[in-house]
């Protein structure tokens, strides 16, 4: 971006910038070669004359905006296609290269759930033979899947799904069948109109014993027409709060009939005879869930991002009040409320990042050793992805909703992007695993802890600080980050005690342990999320100190200022619970109000250097109001004219309705 068109603002602003913005996004990308790469398959599909549109997709029926979709997504897997041939699945590392997708289309893509879903299901519960068969054509596109499991009647509840998948010894085929409405299956991406194929989860029944849901690859439409198959009942499930592009759709079986070999055979196995074979844990079936629930955390980071960069470059070129009489109206940005807004999110995505990182590093180690045969790890990884995926789609909701309000009035416009991003977002709370489902898994896991603590035996990693302050007194608080984190354990553990007791206090003589569950639920999700901060604080802050250690003392600084910013506000987030559970006291938590505001200014010189560092296009950030040159009124403008409807002076609308209720209110 050439300089002289940059607004003045914005100029200052990047010369007041303390530290290297080109080794921040080094940093965020994983290394010099990493950027560049991200850079050039950016640069080739954002400059790609294919990709632009001229009118603006929000203004295209809801039909035309899906082809449009499809239209520029399938030159996107062309060009990706050169880029990822190297690659295989088992080299996969979450990497920046795929938020390309945002620059195609601004909503969600059809094909996000055949690379998200589709494939991960085939490489992780196939077993070696239908992988070497399955991976290949889907890697190159040459079939497109999605992953239905949902169903009308039934989402989180997956042991009550309906959908049937019965052996037939005779032929050697499962029979699928959609018994009733609610077990049409309901939600899956780009199941309407774009998949041929799909990974359908159903109730599998041979030799008349039912063994719970099982995963089975589908054909679901004719390769050469895409004519649905015989049996197949497809459709779209039609406009939602967000993900418009995204082709969710239903699907119901009539006697359709798959080969055995189209069960997904690595964990459990229906033999030629109808024999069922076991699999070692029946929740490896789960496994595509727990893989996404890990990597949502990039997508949030990546999304958090977007909006952060949008509303800081909004906020530094908007002027708007006096501070003080005779002088010239502030920028936003210099307003410490609005500060307030802005930066716990900028940082926020920091932290999401590096947590996302290692928690992925957990489920690469745990997933190798469920490979060796070894499955000790597993309650953890998977109490530790449904909480930090709950926890972190709920505020990463909140803090886009704070950024579109940052905004004002123009944050409102789909022209400034945050009502895009916000719909993304806010699906996330729900998909993958509902909020309070997910907490309540987590509580399962800390209620077992609990009674480990009891039994004095050695906790696993993730949960050894509850042993720590298992006694009811309250923890000496400290006014340092390792007084913060500890004070956060301390509330998880005190959290987790009183759950444990509200339990035991329900469960009076005819009460099932179930229903004192229910009865102590909402200190059960409590605990879970006091749980998950104490996480999210204690890694976020080892990682960036971590981190800072490894790039320049100016950036160092940058880096641990925004971490302690995220566990500061927390701290004050969270008082109530730090009262409770620690020896705080009002003085402390004035001086981690003082520290706050300190951490408030000490970013606010860098606040355009850091969402620089994110390093994200213009034609990835889609947004009148964030634009790299700061251009917003202009832009502003520009798209306004856009509408169709300013195509012509007088709408036709006024001479049909209009003008004649004018003219009888004169009668
Ligand atoms: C080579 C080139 C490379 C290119 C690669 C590009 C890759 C691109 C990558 C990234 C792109 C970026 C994309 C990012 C975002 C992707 C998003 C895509 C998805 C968006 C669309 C959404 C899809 C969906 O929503 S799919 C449907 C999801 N559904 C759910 O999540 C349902 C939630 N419900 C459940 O999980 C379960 O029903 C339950 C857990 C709530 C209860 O299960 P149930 O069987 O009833 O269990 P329960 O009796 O309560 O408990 C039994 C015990 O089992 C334990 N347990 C449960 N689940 C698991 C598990 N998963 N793992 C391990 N253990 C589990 C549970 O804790 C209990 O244990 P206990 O000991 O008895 O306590
Ligand atoms: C945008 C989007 C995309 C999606 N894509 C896919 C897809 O590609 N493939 C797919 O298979 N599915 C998909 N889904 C479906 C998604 O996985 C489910 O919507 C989700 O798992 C929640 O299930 P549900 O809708 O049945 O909600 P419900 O389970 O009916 O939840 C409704 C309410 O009941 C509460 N509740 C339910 N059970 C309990 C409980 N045990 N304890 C306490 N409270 C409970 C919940 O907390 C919630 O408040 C998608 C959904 C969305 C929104």
């Amino acid at each position: 971006m050439a300089e002289h068109n940059v607004c003045v603002e914005l100029v200052r602003e990047r010369q007041k910038c303390t530290f290297e913005v080109q080794e921040l996004i080094h940093l965020i990308d994983g290394g010099i070669t990493a950027t560049e790469e991200r850079r050039e398959v950016e640069n080739v599909v954002c400059t790609d004359p294919r990709i632009k549109d001229v009118v603006p997709e929000e203004y295209l029926s809801h039909k035309e905006r899906y082809e449009n979709a499809i239209r520029k997504n399938c030159i996107l897997q062309e060009i990706l296609k050169k880029y990822t041939e190297k690659r295989t699945w088992d080299n996969f590392r979450p990497s920046n290269k795929y938020r390309i997708s945002s620059g195609v289309v601004k909503d969600i893509s059809p094909f996000m759930l055949h690379t998200g879903m589709f494939i991960p299901t085939l490489v992780n519960q196939s077993d070696d033979e239908q992988k070497a068969k399955w991976v290949p054509k889907a890697m190159s596109m040459e079939i497109i899947g999605t992953y239905a499991q949902t169903e009308l009647g039934h989402g989180s509840f997956i042991r009550g799904l309906e959908t049937t998948a019965t052996y037939d010894p005779n032929t050697e085929e499962f029979v699928l069948n959609t018994p009733n409405l609610t077990s049409y299956k309901w939600w899956p991406g780009g199941l309407a109109h774009t998949a041929n194929h799909c990974i359908v989860v159903a109730q599998l029944y041979s030799k008349g014993q039912h063994y719970g849901v099982h995963p089975f690859f589908v054909q679901i439409r004719d390769i050469e027409t895409h004519v649905p198959l015989p049996g197949i009942k497809v459709g779209e499930i039609g406009p939602k709060l967000g993900f418009q592009t995204a082709n969710n759709g239903f699907l119901g079986f009539e006697n359709f009939r798959i080969p055995r070999r189209n069960m997904l055979m690595k964990n459990a196995q229906v033999l030629k005879d109808g024999t069922y074979i076991k699999s070692k844990n029946d929740k490896l079936t789960y496994g595509t869930m727990v893989f996404v629930r890990v990597i949502i955390l990039f997508d949030l980071a990546f999304e958090l991002s977007r909006a952060a960069t949008i509303a800081v470059r909004y906020s530094a070129v908007r002027h708007q009040s006096q501070l003080k009489a005779n002088e010239p109206e502030l920028q936003i940005i210099d307003y410490v409320t609005q500060q307030h807004k802005l930066f716990i999110g900028v940082s926020t995505s920091h932290v999401f990042r590096v947590v996302g990182l290692w928690l992925w590093n957990t489920y690469v180690k745990v997933n190798a050793d469920i490979g060796k045969g070894n499955m000790d790890q597993l309650p953890e990884l998977h109490a530790l992805a449904c909480c930090l995926k709950a926890v972190c789609s709920r505020d990463a909701a909140a803090r886009v909703e704070e950024f579109r309000l940052a905004c004002g009035g123009h944050g409102f416009m789909t022209s400034s992007n945050l009502p895009i991003i916000n719909g993304i977002v806010s699906a996330s709370i729900t998909y993958e695993g509902e909020f309070s489902v997910l907490m309540l898994q987590t509580a399962r896991f800390l209620m077992k802890a609990w009674n480990g603590v009891l039994a004095r035996k050695t906790l696993t990693p993730t949960v050894s600080y509850l042993s720590k302050f298992s006694n009811s007194d309250r923890v000496q608080w400290a006014n340092t980050t390792a007084g913060i984190i500890s004070g956060f354990q301390a509330a998880a553990a005190g959290k987790t005690k009183e759950a444990y007791a509200a339990i035991q206090s329900y469960l009076k003589p005819g009460t099932d342990y179930e229903d004192a569950w229910n009865s102590a639920s909402v200190q059960l999700v409590s605990a879970s999320e006091a749980h998950c901060r104490a996480i999210l604080c204690e890694i976020s802050w080892s990682e960036m100190q971590r981190l800072s250690k490894t790039v320049s003392p100016n950036l160092g600084k940058v880096l641990l200022e925004l971490a302690e910013l995220y566990l500061t506000y927390w701290s004050l987030e969270k008082r109530g619970d730090l009262l409770m559970y620690t020896t705080i006291s009002t003085a402390d938590i004035a001086k981690l109000q003082a520290r706050y505001e300190e951490l408030l200014a000490l970013i606010r010189p860098n606040a355009v250097g850091i969402v620089d560092g994110f390093d994200i296009r213009d034609e990835i950030l889609n947004s009148t109001l964030g634009a790299y040159d700061g251009r917003v009124y202009e832009r502003l403008m520009e798209e306004a004219k856009k509408s169709p409807l300013n195509a012509e002076p007088v709408n036709e609308s006024f001479h049909k309705y209009i003008k004649p209720l004018m003219l009888k209110a004169k009668l």
